[in-house]
């Protein structure tokens, strides 16, 4: 008897015998899902506008009134960006799974959680993206009707952003608005002060380091920006990735000064949060520093933005500009100890329903 059969006989033993026309009654389920950003499909023209326009007309993303953003999104960024950064991401694909190795990282990272707690059976741990595939709408649909009705959503952000967290969070709910049976829902706050995720950062950069060949005199911790506006409206993100960074200074235990907090990936013509990560490292090589490494706290998997921006373009800059020795530490990933920082939140969430 399998372990799927042993819960339904609970089941019916528990609601007692069913009339013959009753509806079928699922055995009760807890369903995790680990959500992060997306990907497109693939690197051409057509998948690339495809994911960015599902991207681009997220208004928890850019918060222009649309009759200022449609022209712009669909009159040149649309027309103009996806072949651009569709040879980008070709720079960085993971052809042995023909996909981008956030997908790949993130499958790993819900394969891996599920083996952490296969002694519930009861749990059910799956994995989807806010933009691209597979779907948060496709993947609820799916836990649902494997009788889950108690769901856990992680939006994979260490740091809270409306950008990010909210959006997620928003689909989740969203995804539920035309259901009868609505499962219980849970979402997994941001956990940018959390000691698990400090010591994770803290001994990924530890074990990198041991590695290298030469001691970095200068380190980045590099975040996603996002616009000065959305901070001034309230967002705390910014708050939250000075608060990972002084942790994980403390923790580290450098002198002041050899680890430095930055913004990347600006987008558009707004003020984003500063200082920015490729005006620093220009900065840094002409200021005379030799050696630097770059990381990456606030994405939980290698992706566009840190293999191509940091690790690619991030290191070129430096170079150019008299800088020598550059190294980017990668993502937590689904490396043991960014296993355990998923594992440790997912339980504490859990409680009550485990
Ligand atoms: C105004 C636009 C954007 C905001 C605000 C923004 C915030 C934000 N993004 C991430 C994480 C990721 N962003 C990624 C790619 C990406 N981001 C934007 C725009 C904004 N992001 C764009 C247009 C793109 C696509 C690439 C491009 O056209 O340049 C990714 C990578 C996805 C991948 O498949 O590799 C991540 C991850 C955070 C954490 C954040 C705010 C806190
Ligand atoms: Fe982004
Ligand atoms: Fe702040």
């Amino acid at each position: 008897m399998n372990i799927t059969t042993k819960i339904d006989r609970a089941e019916a033993r528990a609601t007692g015998p069913l009339p013959p026309d009753h509806p079928p009654v699922k055995a009760r389920k807890i369903g995790v899902l680990l959500i992060n950003l997306g990907t497109p499909d693939a690197t051409d023209v057509k998948s690339m506008r495809r994911y960015l326009k599902e991207f681009l007309t997220d208004r928890r993303v850019i918060e222009w009134p649309r009759y200022v953003w449609y022209p712009i999104l669909f009159g040149i960024v649309l027309r103009t960006r996806p072949a651009k950064v569709g040879k980008a991401y070709k720079t960085i694909w993971n052809e042995d799974r023909d996909e981008s190795y956030l997908r790949t990282y993130t499958r790993s990272q819900a394969e891996k959680l599920g083996a952490a707690l296969e002694n519930h059976p009861d749990i059910v741990v799956d994995w989807a993206m806010r933009y691209g595939n597979p779907s948060i709408d496709s993947r609820m649909t799916a836990l649902r009707e494997q009788g889950c009705d108690r769901i856990l959503a992680f939006p994979l952000y260490p740091q809270y952003s409306a950008a990010t967290t909210a959006t997620v969070n928003d689909k989740v709910f969203q995804s539920l608005m035309a259901t009868r049976f609505m499962p219980a829902v849970r979402t997994v706050p941001s956990y940018h002060d959390e000691p698990i995720y400090i010591e994770a950062l803290a001994r990924s950069i530890e074990a990198h380091f041991e590695k290298l060949d030469f001691e970095p005199e200068k380190v980045i911790a590099s975040y996603h920006g996002i616009p000065q506006s959305y901070f001034k409206r309230g967002d705390p993100y910014h708050c939250q990735c000075q608060k990972t960074s002084r942790l994980l200074e403390q923790r580290l235990g450098w002198e002041e000064g050899r680890l430095l907090t930055c913004f990347q990936s600006r987008f558009g013509p707004e003020e984003w949060l500063q200082p920015y990560t490729d005006k620093t490292i220009e900065q840094l090589a002409r200021d005379g520093v030799k050696t630097i490494a770059v990381f990456n706290p606030g994405f939980v998997s290698d992706c566009l933005e840190t293999l191509e921006e940091i690790a690619g373009e991030g290191a070129d800059i430096f170079r150019e500009n008299g800088g020598e020795k550059f190294t980017h530490i990668p993502c937590l990933n689904d490396s043991e100890e960014g296993m355990a920082v998923i594992e440790a939140m997912v339980r504490r969430e859990l409680q009550g329903w485990i």
